[in-house]
């Protein structure tokens, strides 16, 4: 009632959850050789909206500043990030950040996101790097049950090359793949004339499931270099993951991008339990070619809220109570030190023991004072 729809206040175990997370990050991505990065809130929306990163203004916490430009709160990491170090000297940089982005979505307008991005690094390595720290990350905070998915943005564009669809027409069909609409992908392909793309489109909808969809599809595209070498690539890393962990992995060839910027291999993580997305990136090198740089970026982001809500491992520390008056306070705050392992709670009433699992009393005996354990 006195919060905007979207905005909510907190308490309890989902931000201990939260608070874990963020420090396990930082310390799983520090290990790792990532340096920290912060951007500002508020950016302009040009930012954003324009002809590249391609975000929808819409969907945007937004509102004019005194000259009249529109202003946002950050809707996105990646972006920020390629804004603030695109123009830096051509080297490897590995970047690791942690905060909130604002999207006026289903979900609310406020979610927290801790992710990587690797710049100017040799494609393969950025690549399998984010995939290991995706998944060393995780195995940190105890999550072992969830799917990694693995696709490619360039399956659907070289498909759809020769159709020349119009902008219009191409994000049409990119929402019908996308929310696999089998009948409205045909329909699309099919009114321009080409039954034999309309059914390739069709089928690949239903292109995912384990590495055995890579095998079939490499005898489907025998005759396409660029196919082929995409196909390799998603092979080579579900072999990499295998080697590495014991995950599911799975492919789905169909899958188009969920973000503009988009252009290369791009990976999800779910959850088991409920299917959640715990983590989503890809390869997004065109987004530097705005800022003129011609070179490789690629990065994921975890959903922490997601995270936190599915962590469990958390162990309640258990609860001391040392209970004192205005006279024998001090003692009982000096007393703190032998209860390390404890949340330590001082109180002057002797009716709260009940809610602690060890409770104790400063008493005083012989001019002295002693704390006796209840
Ligand atoms: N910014 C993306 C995740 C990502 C990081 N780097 C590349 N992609 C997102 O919010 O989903």
């Amino acid at each position: 009632m006195f919060l905007p729809a979207g905005s909510q206040d907190e308490t309890g175990t989902l931000l201990v959850n939260r608070a874990k997370a963020y420090e396990t990050f930082r310390y799983v991505t520090e290990k790792r050789n990532f340096k920290q990065i912060s951007t500002p809130a508020i950016e302009y929306a040009s930012t954003f909206t324009n002809r590249i990163a391609g975000m929808n203004l819409n969907e945007m916490m937004k509102w004019f500043n005194k000259e009249g430009e529109i202003e946002v709160l950050r809707p996105d990491w990646t972006t920020a990030i390629a804004r603030a170090v695109a123009k830096q000297p051509i080297h490897q940089q590995k970047w690791s950040y942690q905060g909130s982005v604002f999207r006026i979505d289903k979900d609310g307008t406020e979610s927290r996101q801790a992710g990587i991005e690797i710049v100017h690094a040799n494609s393969v390595l950025g690549e399998r790097e984010c995939m290991l720290t995706a998944i060393d990350y995780l195995k940190s905070l105890h999550i072992d049950k969830y799917v990694i998915e693995l696709g490619h943005t360039e399956i659907f564009d070289i498909l759809i090359q020769s159709l020349k669809l119009d902008t219009t027409q191409e994000d049409l069909l990119r929402t019908a793949m996308h929310d696999k609409r089998r009948d409205v992908v045909y329909q699309l392909v099919n009114n321009t004339g080409n039954s034999e793309i309309a059914n390739h489109l069709t089928e690949l909808t239903e292109a995912y499931g384990n590495k055995d969809i890579i095998t079939k599809y490499q005898d489907l595209w025998s005759d396409n270099d660029e196919l082929l070498q995409i196909l390799e690539n998603l092979n080579n890393m579900i072999e990499l993951i295998e080697a590495t962990t014991d995950l599911e992995v799975i492919v789905d060839l169909g899958r188009v991008k969920n973000l503009p910027y988009y252009d290369g291999m791009m990976f999800r993580g779910f959850l088991k339990k409920d299917g959640s997305t715990c983590f989503s990136g890809g390869r997004y090198d065109r987004l530097y070619k705005y800022y003129q740089q011609d070179t490789t970026a690629v990065g994921l982001a975890f959903d922490v809220d997601v995270l936190a809500s599915h962590m469990t491992d958390h162990k309640e520390k258990k609860r001391a109570c040392i209970i004192a008056s205005e006279k024998t306070h001090q003692v009982a705050e000096a007393f703190r030190n032998e209860l390390t392992d404890y949340i330590v709670e001082v109180s002057y009433d002797e009716q709260v023991t009940s809610t602690f699992d060890l409770c104790y009393k400063v008493m005083e005996q012989d001019n002295e004072y002693k704390v006796v354990k209840l």
